[in-house]
């Protein structure tokens, strides 16, 4: 399966500065206030930043590939993340731990781009299960992996700063595919190794 990726065009500073005055209006604020005067256009950069993963497609840093002669695991783990929840637009954020074992031609790509990667599906709006999956289908497919495993933790201030008011509470998402799902014996090896560096 690939993802479906949705960019268009870039982001309209203009118009989220326009968004921004209309929301600060909305709860009451006075845009035009010493303090607020240049948070539209402010807010208009991070959110540039922040959603920079709509337009680009973080697979290309798996296309950087090379071959050795491992086929065993390669495991990446603690991987820092931010990303933004799709449902309120708030900050998730935590680590995520990425494993694989090449596949027959035993094809690798450089370490630091499972961090890009990782990255990469983290500046949009998004869910914890989709930012999972969309970084397992994308090292699974472009290494053409033998099998592949994602797991991620992280605390959604969704749940911690509103709502239920949950602020401990942790998030474990994980997506296997090919000989990491197939087969228990392999799977628990990574599963071990990545749990032993959870930590919070
Ligand atoms: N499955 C999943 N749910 C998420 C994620 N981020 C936030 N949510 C949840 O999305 C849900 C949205 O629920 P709604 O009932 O539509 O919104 P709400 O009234 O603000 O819900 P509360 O957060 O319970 O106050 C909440 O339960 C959030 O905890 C995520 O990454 N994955
Ligand atoms: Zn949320």
């Amino acid at each position: 399966m690939s993802e479906s990726h949705n960019a268009v065009g870039s982001v309209d500073h203009a118009r989220i500065e326009r968004a921004v005055r209309e929301i600060l209006e909305a709860i009451g604020e006075d845009p035009s206030r010493d303090g607020l005067v240049d948070t539209p256009s402010r807010v208009a950069r991070m959110y540039a930043e922040v959603f920079r993963g709509l337009h680009e497609d973080p697979r290309v840093h798996m296309q950087t590939k090379f071959e050795v002669e491992h086929r065993e695991l390669v495991l990446v783990r603690d991987i820092r993340f931010y990303s933004m929840c799709e449902h309120h637009l708030v900050p998730f954020f935590g680590r995520a731990h990425v494993g694989y074992v090449p596949g027959k031609d035993g094809t690798v790509a450089g370490l630091s781009k499972f961090a890009r990667l990782v990255e990469g599906y983290a500046a949009r709006p998004q869910v914890q299960e989709r930012l999972t999956s969309q970084i397992a289908d994308a090292i699974h497919e472009e290494l053409q992996a033998h099998g592949t495993i994602v797991v991620l933790q992280a605390e959604h201030l969704c749940m911690a700063m509103r709502g239920v008011k949950s602020p401990n509470a942790e998030t474990v998402t994980s997506a296997v595919r090919g000989s990491l799902q197939s087969n228990a014996a392999t799977r628990s090896e990574a599963m071990s190794l990545i749990l032993t560096g959870l930590h919070h």
